[in-house]
């Protein structure tokens, strides 16, 4: 697989106020990308520098190995977080025009059954919930059969049940080969759907590699977690952190480490142990929770 878009120290400042400070990245084709990072990390900012959208003040945007120009904006499909529909028109309208805009659009039938449409066709714009609205705007996206479809948090403010419909529409366009560029706060989504991910924190990324190899670079054996209710010995256990309101021990050896627990009387109510995620190493690089 060849990489599709490439960022090369990519910079932004608003006035005083650096988003982008230089980062780097290669997207592979077909593949799914997730940019993630706390509230201000700069993944709006570099995601429209991507998108063709806003410039940067330095850096270049290679697509296919060569400079974004003017037709670079015919091969992207975009999903912005929050986008006005026409009102008092039904989706089956709203899909009607903007496939009027296109010179080749993709079928209706097709962007019926990607996006899982058919109940909702003649229901007013107005009248959509969170995630018939969602669904509808990945179709618009996608009207122009983009080569890539950026998405930018497409699940925040949706129900659990929602945002597991709308995985299965993003694996519906990642079969059809389509590259896709997404920016999440949650981290099962980033997990079940990306390939690929990138952590950044304030302007510059901080890990970028597939999750299953992050997770074996960050950490080995389990994670155990027992609350320290505000009594924190000054000896911690060995490997052992304070973390918020857990004191949190990485260990390969379960078994020691509960025995060195207990002799040092540590009240085990609580406990719990876990093989860690992408949230705890999410917590590791940046020192905060994805949902803060
Ligand atoms: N148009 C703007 N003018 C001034 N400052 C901006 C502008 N857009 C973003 N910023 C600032 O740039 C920094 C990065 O913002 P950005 O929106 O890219 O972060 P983000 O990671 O997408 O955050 P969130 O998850 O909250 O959407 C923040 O400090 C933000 O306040």
């Amino acid at each position: 697989m060849s990489n599709i878009l490439s960022v090369r120290n990519l910079k932004k400042k608003y006035g005083s106020v650096e988003a982008v400070k230089g980062i780097d990245l290669s997207i592979r084709q077909g593949s799914c990308f997730g940019l993630l990072g706390p509230n201000g990390a700069g993944k709006t900012t570099s995601i429209e520098i991507m998108e063709g959208i806003i410039p940067p003040d330095s850096g270049e945007i290679l697509f296919r190995g060569k400079p974004i120009d003017r037709h670079f904006k015919q091969k992207v499909g975009i999903q912005f977080q929050s986008t006005s529909l026409p009102e008092f028109i039904t989706v089956k309208e709203t899909l009607e025009l903007f496939r009027s805009f296109y010179p080749s659009p993709r079928e209706m039938d097709d962007l019926i059954e990607i996006c899982s449409l058919q109940d909702i066709l003649d229901r007013d714009n107005r009248k959509l919930s969170g995630g018939q609205r969602q669904r509808m705007l990945l179709a618009l996206a996608i009207i122009p059969r983009p080569e890539i479809v950026f998405l930018d948090e497409p699940t925040t403010g949706l129900d659990p049940q929602a945002r597991r419909n709308f995985w299965n529409l993003i694996e519906n366009i990642k079969k059809e080969n389509a590259t896709v560029i997404l920016t999440t706060h949650y981290m099962d989504e980033a997990r079940r759907l990306c390939d690929t991910i990138a952590i950044m924190d304030k302007g510059i990324i901080l890990e970028c590699a597939p999750p299953e190899e992050l997770l074996d670079k960050h950490f080995e054996g389990v994670l155990i977690r027992v609350p320290h209710n505000g009594k924190i010995p000054e000896i911690l256990p060995e490997g052992a952190i304070i973390q918020g309101n857990n004191l949190e021990i990485q260990t390969t050896e379960l078994d020691k480490t509960l025995k060195d627990l207990q002799l040092n009387s540590w009240n085990l109510m609580g406990l719990s142990i876990h093989k860690p995620d992408l949230e705890d190493l999410f917590i590791k690089l940046t020192g905060s929770s994805l949902r803060n």
